[in-house]
């Protein structure tokens, strides 16, 4: 009946209007009980009237078991592992971080180029995915694997509230990847834990595991009840449209097509820029709701990326910049 219709679509609105506050503007506008209730009365009438349970209803409803394990899905642009750099001991700057002033030399001559601009990113420490979009609708995600080949976890990304089920705003490419990590909050790894000890269930060792765990389980209503978040960070398979010129740009298309990307996120220029943006990191990395693992450098503009190229799978164009090792206290 159209009533019922009209409310159905008016609390889907509402519903990915506060999924998309809550995730990407980090700027929730309504409670978490009156979240609940909406997202509790639309389960509601797609209860009375199954036909309104579409795929890209923010209900998500869980899927069937993968009995058996997860499919293969091969992927058409491999992800790339990043290569990484370790501090050094030495006098000063260039010296102490001398693989990152190689790597930031070297595109200078190559590019002809002083002082190039990068994309600079907290290294997320988490469980990297790719999510497919197909003219707008989320079709499939898969963990990275060995970069080539990954297992289909689409059913249990679609209880992950922060992956768009649909895109926001207009303008996409008619098949869009998106690439990034699902992570769980440190908040939602301490709650896990606190109600698993209350209910003497094994405890997670650290939030990576959680994601993992969480994103590996077989049944997706397992899934449904961990807490787990993503940022996007990359792109993959682009067709039928573009992306803007630059990655740092695009992070920002993606906010406004629903993706969550770190706050963090920035732009810096030439070495100098790299390390002040590593060590202002550095300096807040405890109080982030997330667990990094160092930073990574990306030179912005796509067109220096392709002339730079890759070395085996790692790109000459980006590198992971890691943290001394943290003694992990036991939790
Ligand atoms: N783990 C993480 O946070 N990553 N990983 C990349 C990446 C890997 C390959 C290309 O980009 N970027 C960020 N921020």
């Amino acid at each position: 009946p159209a009533d019922i219709v009209a409310r159905s679509a008016a609390l889907r609105a509402q519903i990915e209007q506060a999924n998309y506050r809550y995730h990407v503007l980090d700027d929730a506008d309504i409670t978490d009980a009156e979240y609940d209730r909406r997202m509790r009365e639309l389960e509601a009438l797609e209860a009375e009237w199954p036909e309104l349970a579409t795929t890209d209803s923010p209900t998500r409803k869980v899927g069937a078991r993968a009995s058996g394990g997860f499919a293969e899905v091969r992927h058409a642009l491999p992800m790339l592992s990043l290569g990484n750099a370790f501090e050094q001991e030495g006098e000063n700057e260039r010296e102490r971080f001398r693989e990152i002033a190689d790597f930031e030399r070297r595109i200078e001559h190559t590019l002809e180029r002083r002082t190039p601009v990068f994309s600079v990113e907290p290294k997320l420490d988490g469980l990297a995915i790719s999510l497919r979009y197909e003219d707008g609708v989320f079709v499939q995600g898969a963990t990275r694997g060995d970069g080539e080949t990954g297992e289909d976890v689409t059913a249990n990304l679609r209880t992950v509230r922060a992956i768009p089920l649909k895109l926001r705003g207009s303008g996409w490419p008619a098949v869009l990847e998106v690439r990034g990590e699902v992570v769980m909050l440190r908040k939602d790894f301490e709650a896990f834990n606190d109600y698993a000890r209350k209910h003497d269930e094994k405890p997670l060792a650290n939030p990576r595991n959680g994601a993992a765990g969480s994103l590996r389980q077989l049944d997706p209503a397992i899934t449904a009840k961990r807490r787990l978040s993503f940022f996007a960070y990359a792109i993959g398979v682009v067709e039928g449209g573009e992306l803007p010129p630059t990655h740092s740009a695009t992070l920002q298309q993606l906010r406004e097509w629903g993706f969550p990307v770190s706050p963090e996120v920035d732009v810096a220029r030439g070495f100098d820029g790299l390390i002040a943006y590593f060590r202002r990191i550095g300096a807040k990395r405890d109080s982030l709701p997330y667990d990094i693992d160092g930073v990574v450098y990306k030179l912005d503009d796509y067109a220096g990326q392709r002339e730079m190229g890759f070395v085996s799978r790692a790109p000459r164009w980006a590198i992971a910049h890691k943290f001394p090792a943290q003694e992990q206290t036991t939790r």
